[in-house]
């Protein structure tokens, strides 16, 4: 199975190094706009490069869209001629898997995706849903070809908004957190790499708890918070800071946007 990404920027890239994990850099075809920034990555990684899309849709079974949603039904419609018997899998915020298909004028099944970065390093969270013409075959191949990329679910499309705004854009906001708490240790005297290594590796175990107890994060909380103690005093300030309401506000203003992207 050969597996080509169009689009190797920020996202289409770290898929792309997942993909050479789960099926071998021999399988995996590279092509960007930038030429040298898919031989940059195939140097890298040992994966082949495509002189442009459609060579790149013809080389391939599988064929994920990395550009950007307001692009993607425009180079979707330049690879028609090479669509039959592949299938289109897109990870565009926000593109419906009908409009997708649409512009591929129903040639192939689509399946549409929603992945964040953290797929580079194998550490990533991965949405799947079947579009028009999407089979178990088709969804069961793309979920290996994701395999390499951290944790992969189906998720039926009219929650794909929400889960993009959680999981395709929430790194951004982990990052604005980690680096909010490093600010603080440095504030109290810490040097700033160190306090980057304890914020992160601090938010890393706190995640994993929450996946490998499955107790409530208020309950969790509550056991680090001493009556009287510093720790809650500290919840008390993020509390006074509007914390919670900021990330509430953050998840719905993505999901907000995602849905208007694809229009
Ligand atoms: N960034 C993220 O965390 C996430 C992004 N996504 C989705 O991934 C997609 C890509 O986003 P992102 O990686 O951030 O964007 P980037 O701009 O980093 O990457 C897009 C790449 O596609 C290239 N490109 C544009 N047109 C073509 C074309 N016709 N043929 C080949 N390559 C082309 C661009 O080249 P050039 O720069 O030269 O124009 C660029 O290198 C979007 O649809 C986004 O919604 C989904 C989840 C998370
Ligand atoms: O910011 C964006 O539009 C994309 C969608 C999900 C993450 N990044």
């Amino acid at each position: 199975m050969k597996v080509a990404f169009i689009g190797t920027g920020n996202m289409g890239g770290a898929l792309l190094r997942a993909a050479c994990r789960s099926v071998g850099a021999a399988s995996v075809v590279a092509c960007d706009w930038s030429r040298e920034k898919a031989e940059a990555l195939a140097r890298e990684v040992g994966c082949q490069v495509a002189p442009d899309a459609l060579t790149a849709a013809q080389m391939a079974d599988y064929i994920f869209m990395g550009v950007k949603p307001h692009l993607v039904r425009g180079v979707i419609a330049q690879l028609v001629p090479a669509l039959e018997g592949k299938v289109l899998v897109s990870m565009a915020a926000g593109v419906a898997t009908a409009d997708l298909s649409a512009a591929a004028q129903g040639r192939c099944p689509v399946v549409r995706i929603m992945p964040n970065t953290p797929c580079a390093i194998g550490k990533g969270m991965v949405a799947v849903c079947a579009g028009p013409g999407a089979e178990e075959e088709h969804l069961a191949a793309a979920e290996r070809i994701l395999s390499g990329a951290g944790l992969v679910r189906r998720v039926e499309e009219g929650h794909m908004d929400a889960f993009s705004a959680i999981s395709g854009c929430g790194p951004a906001f982990a990052y604005q957190f980690i680096e909010a708490l490093a600010d603080g240790g440095v504030l109290a005297g810490l040097p700033r790499e160190e306090a980057q290594t304890y914020a992160a590796q601090m938010l890393l175990g706190s995640a994993a708890m929450v996946l490998e107890t499955g107790k409530h994060p208020g309950a969790l909380k509550d056991a680090v918070c001493s009556p009287g103690g510093s720790t809650i005093a500290g919840v008390a300030a993020l509390e006074r800071g509007g914390f919670r309401a900021a990330a509430i506000n953050a998840v719905e203003a993505a999901w907000e946007k995602n849905a208007s992207l694809g229009k």
